[in-house]
């Protein structure tokens, strides 16, 4: 069975412990027959035998020892089973935890088309509540299982051993109480998957509401969040209900059946010891054990339904776990070089899954130089620079950086030579200070400062209470949308990259914060090819060059000036953005 040889390929490093679990259980739970075995001799020699007076005045250490006996033995199975509740949870608890590891890096190796893919929610579901119940059963109800198991066997040889007539009656309902167990266990399993389904669905509500906060406030739709959060909570407390409900419509059955054991000891077993073909102490024996038939028959439900969780969780980690990214960081580069920074998309094409988004794209970029792209919402700018550091890879044609196609560069080290400030602007609950060196954690205070003056972001920086120590919230809370694309940038910076791609990264500034960004950018200390996605003409009319998409295509490209010249799409959003406002900007973005 797969989910067995997977657990017990990441048991590595704690196999030897597991064994002795499972061996402690095997031997913990056949030790139960031995008691009711003294109790046996106890009541035949001492009780209800024909000589048991005369025994209690002339064997009186025997039954002291006997005694004796039965208390030692009962220590020893509880320390025993001491013993095997710790290996059980050392050994699951170290498995779990290298999972949890393994699991995390697989996550965070994915690539775009992975988070594109997979909910939050779920993800968050598969590393905690599915690796908590993988763990339980490993752990849990193999413990059970085996200790089930055991008892039965022991119980059975045993009566076997006194009476193979009488345990023949007993097992009589044996057959029923397994059709039972079958029949409930085909119905529920896919009520669990649909249950595990709808835990995620919960999860993946209470996560984009809690991180979406502010537009729920913005928007005054905390009634609507907790409608939409109180379906998913009813669909899934339905769906447990529905799970238990299966249960209980089986669970009559089987405690009935279970029930019915005691019932059929007491018929053939009276009618045996009346017949003297057992003695009162075997029909004792068989009454103190007969637990060990009845239980194991009543935990078959308790067991199929952890063991049917236990598949659902289980499926769920082991997508992730086998979840090979089409673009895979190998962080093999120990070396990392630094490009040039030239860059060229040879005849492009790339679609996210059937979708054309960007179509026959050509595009020289030489090092050093400001291309500026621009186009209207939609056209495919985010998409095309995902393709430079291969957030994505292309469906046809190339992209070269220093003439090299990206998929046969080290993907560590294409990475580092690409400073990128995205559209989505993502801080970490961290300070200032260690949000702009992120990605260069070595940086020099005094070098942060320096990136954060040429972002234009020291001065507000500066005026906050703690300075660079300021802790930011969750995604930059406590800061205005301007401050963190500042921020955001001069992380970009502060890498000090060969390409730098900023998206949208000055939509929220103002213009004269720009001018300043404009011109820092234009006086770098270290040579820098430029990528700026921008909706601006006074961010664009800087830019070496000017690329206009539409609708994933290249429509307009030249220098500010030859665009306006055209009179085309740039032309027309040149006009519309300056006559507005009365003003124009000439062919070096001045007013
Ligand atoms: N992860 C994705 N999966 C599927 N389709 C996507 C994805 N990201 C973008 N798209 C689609 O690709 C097209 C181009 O999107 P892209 O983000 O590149 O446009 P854009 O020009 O950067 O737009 P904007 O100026 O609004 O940021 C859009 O139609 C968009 O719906």
């Amino acid at each position: 069975m797969f989910q067995i040889k997977w657990l017990w390929q990441n048991l590595k490093g704690d196999r030897a412990r597991y064994v002795i679990a499972l061996c402690l259980s095997v031997l913990t739970a056949s030790l139960t027959v031995v008691n009711p075995y003294i109790g046996q001799q106890i009541v035949d020699t001492f009780i209800s035998g024909s000589s048991a007076l005369e025994n209690l005045s002339t064997q009186k250490t025997l039954l002291i020892t006997l005694c004796l006996s039965m208390i030692g033995f009962s220590l020893l199975r509880t320390g025993l089973a001491y013993l095997t509740y710790m290996q059980y949870e050392r050994s699951s608890q170290n498995m779990m935890y290298r999972v949890r590891i393994f699991l995390y890096n697989k996550i965070q190796g994915q690539d775009m088309h992975y988070y594109d893919h997979n909910r939050t929610g779920d993800l968050m579901t598969k590393m905690t509540g599915d690796l908590e119940m993988v763990r339980h059963s490993m752990a849990w109800i193999v413990k059970m299982i085996i200790e089930s198991l055991v008892v039965f066997a022991a119980a059975l040889i045993y009566f076997f051993s006194i009476d193979v007539q009488l345990t023949l009656w007993l097992l009589i309902l044996s057959p029923a109480i397994f059709m039972t167990a079958f029949l409930f266990a085909k119905r529920v399993r896919p009520m669990y998957v649909d249950l595990r389904e709808k835990l995620s669905q919960l999860n993946t509500t209470t996560q984009e509401n809690i991180a979406g906060n502010r537009v729920v406030k913005a928007f005054a739709r905390e009634e609507y969040e907790v409608e939409k959060f109180t379906e998913k909570n009813v669909n899934f407390s339905k769906a447990n209900k529905a799970a238990a409900m299966v249960w209980l419509d089986y669970f009559p059955f089987l405690e009935t059946f279970a029930q019915g054991f005691s019932v059929i000891l007491m018929l053939a077993g009276g009618i045996f010891v009346m017949n003297d073909r057992i003695t009162f102490g075997e029909f004792a024996a068989f009454s103190s054990l007969l637990w060990g038939l009845s239980n194991p028959m009543r935990n078959i439900g308790i067991i199929i339904n952890d063991i049917q969780r236990f598949i659902a969780s289980l499926n769920k980690i082991v997508d992730v776990f086998y979840a090979n990214p089409r673009i895979a960081n190998g962080h093999n580069a120990l070396v990392k070089r630094r490009y040039q920074g030239r860059i060229e998309f040879d005849h492009v094409t790339f679609k996210y899954d059937n979708v054309t988004v960007l179509d026959d794209i050509n595009l020289k970029v030489s090092p050093g130089e400001t291309v500026a792209i621009m186009g209207s919402t939609g056209s495919g700018k985010t998409s095309l620079i995902n393709l430079i550091p291969r957030f994505y890879d292309v469906s046809k044609g190339r992209v070269l950086v220093d003439g090299v196609d990206v998929r046969k560069l080290e993907l560590d080290e294409l990475r580092w030579n690409v400073g990128i400030a995205t559209q989505d602007v993502l801080l970490f609950s961290d300070t200032i200070d260690g949000n702009i060196a992120y990605g260069n954690p070595e940086l020099p205070e005094a070098d942060v400062v320096k990136m954060a003056e040429l972002a234009a972001a020291h001065d507000f920086i500066s005026k906050m209470p703690e300075g660079y120590d300021t802790i930011v919230g969750e995604r930059g809370v406590g800061l205005s949308g301007g401050q963190k694309q500042r921020i955001a940038l001069a992380r970009a910076l502060a890498v000090q990259p060969p390409i730098l791609i900023l998206d949208d990264t000055t939509s929220a500034v103002d213009l004269e914060t720009e001018e300043h960004i404009q011109k820092s950018l234009r006086e770098l200390e270290f040579s820098c090819t430029k990528i700026i996605i921008a909706q601006r003409v006074s961010t664009t009319a800087n830019a070496d060059r000017i690329f206009i998409l539409d609708n994933g295509k290249v429509i307009e490209e030249g220098t500010h000036a030859e665009l306006l010249a055209k009179r085309g799409y740039y032309y027309e959003v040149f006009m519309l953005q300056n006559e507005g406002i009365g003003r124009q900007v000439n062919a070096n973005g001045k007013e």
